[in-house]
């Protein structure tokens, strides 16, 4: 069984009192940044002046200096803005104020697996990786719980850095479920391989393509959207609580047999051929650097993507379905003021 880090191999000692730059206060920085300064470090968060997010920082109390004042301010740095942009903002903000001594830390190795940043001899530079969405880690954390994450570290010129780094995780609330070591190549590698072919990319595909079958066959979207979009959240708890067998033996004897006859006609050797070249791709590198083309030429396909998929049918359909459930509190990202621009 691998190393796991929980509570007890932590000090939180090691990052109470102590100065750390949050630099960006998306679904990650306003997790980090809050969960921190509930478990006593000093937090400041880095913002350029126009940015989106700065009203929301300061609603949330936080001082929210220029990016590079909050790294010179700093003793530690958390880097968590859009993976694409984390190279420029090094160089231009963060690189001057990396003196000796400090510690730079990330929540996704993409830009040292694949070398876009390279930090000066002398720093820490570590990584906790959040196994989840940022609004999770927040809202699990005021829960009493905790998401788990990954530790790396990619230089430890203090002879500390993986102690402070699990601290840091202490402090997010990650070692009360679990902190696995790993590399920044790891990470990076399972990470893009998980949210591609697996959690974002596979699992949406899923639920779209059954969903449209059902419709496309004359069944109401909305029998469509309770059966392949609604119902797989309680599926899944019921894996996330007692792993497939705890799922299996919720459900009826009829489904479990749909389960064993359905799942490999679905997932057969054609899926598992491209979920191999999908790794290949992550791993030679091919896929980030279309996507940091992608990101330097404008984004068009991506942005025309992400308007496309808010017009599937089952984002109407779910959203009207949800407004009539408040207990689920629904958030209606098809609502102007939520884009995520
Ligand atoms: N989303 C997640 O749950 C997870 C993310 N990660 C990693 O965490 C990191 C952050 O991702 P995520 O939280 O999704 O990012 P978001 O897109 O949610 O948020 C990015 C934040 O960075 C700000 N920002 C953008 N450019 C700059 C800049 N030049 N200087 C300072 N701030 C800037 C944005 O401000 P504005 O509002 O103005 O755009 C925004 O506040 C990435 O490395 C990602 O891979 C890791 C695990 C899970
Ligand atoms: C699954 C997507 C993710 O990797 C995450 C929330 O863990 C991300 O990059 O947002
Ligand atoms: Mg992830
Ligand atoms: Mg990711």
């Amino acid at each position: 069984m691998a190393k796991l880090h929980y509570d007890s191999d932590a000090d939180l000692g090691l990052i109470q009192g102590r100065r750390i730059a949050v630099l960006g206060y998306g679904s990650q920085g306003h997790a980090h940044a809050q969960n921190l300064r509930d478990s006593g470090a000093l937090v400041r968060i880095g913002l350029p002046a126009g940015s989106r997010s700065r009203a929301k920082a300061q609603g949330d109390g936080f001082e929210v200096p220029e990016p590079a004042e909050a790294c010179a301010w700093a003793e530690v740095i958390m880097v968590l803005t859009p993976d694409t942009g984390q190279a420029a903002l090094y160089e231009q903000c963060v690189a001057p104020h990396l003196t000796p001594g400090k510690t730079l830390m990330f929540a996704h190795g993409f830009n040292i697996r694949y070398g876009l940043i390279q930090p000066p001899a002398g720093v820490d530079v570590s990584m906790i990786a959040p196994k989840g969405p940022g609004h999770r880690v927040r809202e699990v954390f005021v829960e009493g719980g905790g998401v788990p994450a990954l530790v790396a570290v990619h230089q430890d010129a203090s002879g500390t850095a993986k102690a402070f780094a699990l601290a840091y995780a202490k402090g997010l609330g990650a070692t009360r479920a679990g902190v696995l070591d790993t590399t920044f190549t790891e990470e990076t590698e399972t990470d893009l391989f998980g949210e591609k072919a697996v959690l974002c990319g596979g699992v949406s595909a899923l639920v779209k393509a059954g969903f449209k079958t059902l419709v496309d066959a004359g069944y109401q979207p909305e029998i469509a959207y309770f059966e392949c979009f609604h119902e797989l959240k309680l599926i899944v708890d019921l894996m996330y609580r007692g792993g497939l067998t705890y799922m299996r033996h919720s459900i009826s004897d009829t489904a479990e047999y749909g389960d064993y006859t359905g799942g490999p006609r679905i997932i057969n050797d054609a899926s598992r051929e491209e979920m191999k070249k999908i790794l290949k791709e992550i791993q030679d590198g091919s896929y980030a650097e279309g996507w940091i083309k992608e990101n330097r030429t404008g984004r068009a396909w991506f942005e025309a993507q992400r308007a496309a998929e808010k017009e599937e049918p089952i984002e109407k359909v779910g959203r009207d379905l949800r407004k009539a459930m408040p207990f689920l509190d629904p958030v209606d990202m098809l609502a102007p003021s939520e884009a995520k621009v």
